[in-house]
């Protein structure tokens, strides 16, 4: 028993037929992979795409709608036959699931961040497996992902898994998508994050899927900064094509983790979506918060931005505007309003026993490194 932690992410490309609709002998060879995974002593989180492509028939139409409305609604209907597929597929594996659907805020206020992590810790603890999706029918767009290779990145960071598994239509990270470029190169595996491999991503996907291979690539990188293993794949003939994955022994590609696993304060920093405001700092705090590892003082502190309080996460930008990094404040915007610049006795003066730090190095995450990937935009990759 190894009792390793893998977020399995399933797409809609593996889960769908030719018409789009969901396919449920494919849920079944998944489910029989999964509980395969869990029954040699891993702790298993599914994390299922399949809710619009369940239920668009049922609205009446003949292909998956393209508006919001459309696909919300479409959802709505979908995630309970998903769920019930799933309980049905399961049970006759003897094994349990729950179904857990998240929005993005969730992953923004520290108290529900750990209320999810509470209730899939609960499951874990009693061998259920939590099967999850965001919340399409109420997110709205400013709070929703848009796709689940994200998310399963969030989910895989607040458990602190050892393996992110991506499942897909393709067999793996190509040197660029294979269905455009038929000389395209598989690649096997992918160094520590900061370097990066030679390969075209843009915004093309299965007809299907949501995010595409460049979504799955920024979620990956995402994961192994957190210090855990990525591997992108096809699903498998064997029932223990889930199990060799994570022995190393798959055909796709798999991604090493850095080698520093990061706290779950710093994945929750990580994982905010929504900074309440923006200090940018001189030349001096830049390098003592990025190269030398110190906190961030109210003297280093040129500009403020936004209206945030004491215990919010602010972005921090250098004096050339380029991003450091975020952090979790303890002055409010007022207050650092009046004192940026000013050294610690001046501002002890004006508020005693205040905090001396306005970042300290503990709540503060750096910005990414370089990108790992040639990432195309839209304009680039129709030119
Ligand atoms: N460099 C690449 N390597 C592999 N696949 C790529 C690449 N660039 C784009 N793709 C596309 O990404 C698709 C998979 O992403 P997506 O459609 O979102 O799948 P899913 O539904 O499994 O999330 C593939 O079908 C492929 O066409
Ligand atoms: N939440 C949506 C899926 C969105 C999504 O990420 O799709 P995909 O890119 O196929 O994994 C659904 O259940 O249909």
């Amino acid at each position: 028993m190894n009792h390793k932690t893998v977020i399995v992410k399933i797409g809609t490309s593996s889960l769908t037929d030719d018409s789009g609709k969901l396919d449920p002998e494919a849920l079944q060879a998944h489910v029989k992979a999964l509980t395969r995974l869990k029954q040699t002593g891993s702790r298993v989180v599914l994390v299922s795409s399949g809710a619009v492509a369940a239920g668009f028939h049922e609205l009446g139409l003949t292909h998956r709608p393209r508006s919001l409305a459309g696909k919300q609604a479409a959802a709505a209907i979908g995630q309970g036959h998903l769920v019930q597929r799933y309980r049905e597929a399961f049970s006759t594996h003897g094994e349990i699931c729950a179904q857990v659907l998240l929005t993005r805020s969730d992953f923004d206020h520290r108290v529900r961040f750990l209320n999810a992590l509470h209730t899939l810790q609960f499951l874990l603890e009693r061998g259920i497996i939590p099967v999850i999706n965001e919340n399409d029918s109420v997110a709205v767009d400013e709070i929703r992902w848009g796709d689940n290779d994200i998310l399963a990145a969030l989910v895989a960071g607040l458990l602190q898994a050892d393996w992110l598994l991506f499942v897909t239509d393709t067999d793996g990270l190509y040197t660029a998508n294979p269905l455009d470029h038929p000389e395209a190169k598989k690649v096997h595996r992918i160094g520590p994050v900061d370097m990066s491999p030679p390969v075209k991503v843009d915004y093309s996907k299965s007809s299907l899927g949501s995010g595409g291979m460049r979504a799955k690539l920024i979620a990956a990188r995402k994961a192994s900064r957190a210090g855990i293993r990525v591997y992108i794949g096809t699903a498998g003939e064997s029932p223990d094509w889930m199990l060799d994955a994570v022995k190393e022994r798959g055909s796709g590609t798999y991604m090493d983790p850095e080698s520093r696993r990061s706290s779950r304060k710093e994945q929750w920093i990580a994982a905010h979506s929504r900074p309440r405001g923006y200090l940018k700092v001189d030349e001096g705090a830049a390098r003592a918060l990025v190269e030398r590892g110190k906190s961030l003082l109210p003297c280093g502190i040129v500009e403020v931005d936004g209206n945030f309080k004491a215990g919010e996460i602010v972005e921090v930008a250098g004096p050339e505007g380029s991003p450091l990094g975020r952090g979790v404040t303890r002055f409010s915007a007022q207050l650092l309003r009046r004192v940026k610049g000013w050294n610690t006795r001046e501002i002890s003066r004006l508020v005693p026993n205040h905090p001396e730090e306005v970042i300290h190095r503990n709540d503060w995450v750096s910005s990414p490194a370089e990108a790992p990937a040639t990432i195309q935009s839209p304009q680039e990759a129709s030119r």
